[in-house]
């Protein structure tokens, strides 16, 4: 009996091996979507730039045996942003990137005090750190990989690597690091749609979207039936668990909600989308992160920014994907962020007008507003 394998001595049998071979291979984007649950769950993943591959951990979730097992291959690195390396006064050579040395001594709170911002005031004290320049260690192609899939992931934006020259262990899933450049292309589609009446309007629908490459839901709220050839009212909003759901007084994101709906209802059409954009895509761990740190004095900007991530990591490109497979092609935006209007413009979705939405200023939100205004381009 012939066992299929590649070395099938039955030609009729090797054609059928390739043929299923080929159907099961896992696709590039199939492996970014594995290997960024791998790495949430604290798993390594093998990073391939042409030759040169690394072993990855995601700093966040590394543990004490994980870390001696990337040491037993090499000396391991730590990848952080330029944006955290500059807090911890580290060079970073790389530009957006900085490849710090992790010490032969350093245990994995040293790991985590690195990455996290947490305790940076407690302990003022870090470093001296030691970064790569050139071509030393894992290459800078890699340790951006590595970071990307760590944001992609939710989790603080550091990995740990390491060069590997021998064989992988097993089990470990390998991904390009090229593939994870483009990952939020993903193509989206609808999975269901169904009435749902709203104390603001009885004709509302919900529609729920899905990517095959990763567990992001996002949603859109149709009020009335608006036709699709004529601009909608339409209001891309982020979703904010702290201020939607629990009232949360530190920004206005549950009364710019409830306002958006309002004024659909009061036009009797428009469209809601909800995106699965977390603290401006930074996940809810990261944005209470970033609270924490907004607690010892740092406005929005800079706590993202302590925290290795960008003012913004949106992608807006979600919200004109979820409106163009609903039909619309253009819109009248209710917002008050320009870039948002600039974004939607370039993913192909025409803003036919710009609709403020001045809402739920409180005395504990005044001043992320006006760090908004000046920091983040808001229209007040
Ligand atoms: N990282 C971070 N995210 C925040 C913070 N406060 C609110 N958010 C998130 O910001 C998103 C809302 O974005 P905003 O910048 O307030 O508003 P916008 O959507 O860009 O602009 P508008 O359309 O005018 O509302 C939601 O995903 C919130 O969870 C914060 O302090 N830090
Ligand atoms: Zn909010």
């Amino acid at each position: 009996m012939c066992r299929l394998g590649p070395d099938c001595f039955n030609p009729a049998f090797a054609g059928v091996w390739e043929a299923m071979a080929d159907l099961l291979a896992l696709s590039d984007a199939e492996r970014l979507a594995r290997a960024r649950a791998d790495l949430r769950m604290g798993l390594p993943v093998l990073l391939t730039d042409g030759d040169a591959r690394a072993l990855a951990l995601a700093a966040e979730t590394a543990t004490v045996r994980r870390l001696e097992g990337l040491r037993a291959a090499g000396e391991v690195i730590l990848a952080l942003t330029a944006r955290r390396a500059e807090t911890l006064r580290a060079r970073a050579y790389d530009g957006d990137l900085a490849r710090v040395r992790v010490p032969e001594d350093a245990d994995l709170p040293w790991v985590l005090g690195t990455a996290d911002p947490a305790e940076d005031l407690a302990r003022p004290l870090k470093g001296p750190f030691m970064t790569l320049r050139d071509g030393e260690g894992p290459s800078p192609a890699l340790a951006r990989a590595a970071i990307r899939l760590a944001k992609s992931a939710r989790l603080l934006p550091a990995a740990l690597l390491v060069p590997l020259a021998g064989p992988a262990p097993e089990g470990i899933v390998a991904v390009p690091a090229a593939a994870t450049r483009d990952a939020s292309l993903a193509p989206l589609s609808e999975v269901v749609s169904a009435r749902v009446p709203l104390a603001v309007s009885q004709a509302g629908r919900v529609h729920v979207f899905r990517s095959p490459l990763d567990d992001a839901e996002h949603v859109a709220v149709e009020i009335g039936s608006p036709p699709r050839d004529a601009p909608v009212l339409a209001r891309l909003h982020s979703a904010c668990f702290t201020g939607d759901l629990l009232g949360s007084l530190k920004c206005d994101c549950g009364p710019q909600l409830q306002a958006a709906l309002a004024r659909m209802a009061e036009e009797g059409a428009g469209v809601l989308l909800y995106l699965d954009q977390e603290g401006r895509g930074i996940g809810l761990a990261n944005k209470m992160r970033a609270y924490s740190l907004q607690d010892q004095g740092f406005d929005t900007v800079e706590a993202n920014h302590r925290l290795g991530f960008e003012d913004d990591e949106r992608d807006f490109r979600v919200g004109a994907q979820v409106l163009q497979a609903l039909g619309f092609g253009a819109v009248r935006l209710l917002t008050n962020n320009p870039r948002k209007v600039r974004l939607m413009e370039e993913a192909g979705v025409r803003v036919a007008e710009r609709v403020p939405l001045r809402v739920g200023l409180n005395d504990h939100n005044a001043a992320y507003l006006a760090t908004k205004a000046a920091k983040s381009g808001h229209l007040l």
